[in-house]
């Protein structure tokens, strides 16, 4: 269900307020206040176990939080689902899990929204796969993402293009919508040096169309590249959140290592 508020343009795509998360009697997150505003690329940086896949799984409605309120656009909101925050405009990318093996890149693209014949087949539920093909051409080069042809099916593609497909799924369905907020986890794990290059300018484009970004990765030199921000947890804390003009990779890997003392203790 989603309870609605006040909303204003000026106001974060995603805020989250005071959020506890407990696992059994873990204590996952502790209070955390975070926020993404349209157009912007937060890395969400820290080291393993620090909370940050907990973390945007509270953001995509696969967790419930313990405590604390969740807004987009300023609208308070509940997640019960993950559904819950595909409808609010949230879009959680699942790499290849979610991909349809036995199906072609196209048909992948498009799942969810297909295109149907002309009636009266289309009235049968007949998708136009020559339609199809070419609306997820169009949509790869409008992302500036190339990968294999078309009609090739998933299970044909090595895991780094599988990976490509995804995100570029994710985006083409996230794109479009005032109030996008795309939240990635990993997206460069086991990409190679080509594939990464077309994630993070898809990354950057899709910030450019004003789409809200969080980024999780272990991967510096990306975050570096494609964030405006970044906010770094550690034990479950919000340890820093440190703008692009006050980043070095080696002031980020202090914040990470727990090196640095906490500015918002
Ligand atoms: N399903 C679970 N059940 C119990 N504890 C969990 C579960 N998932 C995560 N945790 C614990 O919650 C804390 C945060 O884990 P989380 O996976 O969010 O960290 P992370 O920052 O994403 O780590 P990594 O970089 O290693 O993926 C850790 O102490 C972890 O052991």
């Amino acid at each position: 269900m989603i309870a609605m508020t006040s909303t204003t343009d000026a106001a974060p795509a995603l805020r989250l307020s005071g959020i506890d998360m407990h696992y059994g009697f873990v204590r996952a997150l502790d209070q955390i206040d975070f926020h993404v505003m349209n157009g912007e690329v937060v890395a969400l940086l820290g080291d393993n176990g620090a909370g940050k896949s907990t973390l945007l799984k509270v953001m995509s409605g696969a967790h419930q939080p313990t405590a604390g309120t969740i807004e987009v656009h300023g609208r308070e909101v509940e997640f019960p689902s993950p559904s819950a925050a595909t409808h609010a405009g949230i879009q959680m990318v699942y790499q290849d899990l979610a991909l349809v093996e036995a199906q072609d890149i196209a048909t992948n693209l498009t799942l969810g929204r297909e295109i149907l014949r002309k009636p009266p087949l289309g009235w049968l539920g007949f998708v136009d796969k020559k339609a199809q093909r070419m609306r997820s051409q169009a949509d790869l080069d409008r992302l500036g993402v190339r990968t294999a042809a078309m009609t090739r099916p998933v299970e044909m593609l090595s895991g780094g293009q599988r990976q490509v497909v995804a995100l570029a799924r994710s985006a083409t369905r996230v794109s479009g919508e005032r109030s996008g907020v795309m939240l990635l986890d990993e997206p460069t794990a086991a990409l190679g040096y080509e594939q990464t290059k077309q994630v993070e300018s898809l990354i950057m484009r899709m910030a450019d169309d004003g789409i809200a970004c969080v980024l999780v990765t272990h991967n510096l030199p990306l975050a570096m590249e494609v964030s405006s921000r970044f906010v770094v947890l550690n034990r479950g804390r919000k340890y820093a959140d440190i703008p692009k003009s006050e980043a070095s990779p080696e002031a980020l890997v202090g914040w990470i290592t727990g090196a640095r003392p906490s500015m918002f203790a």
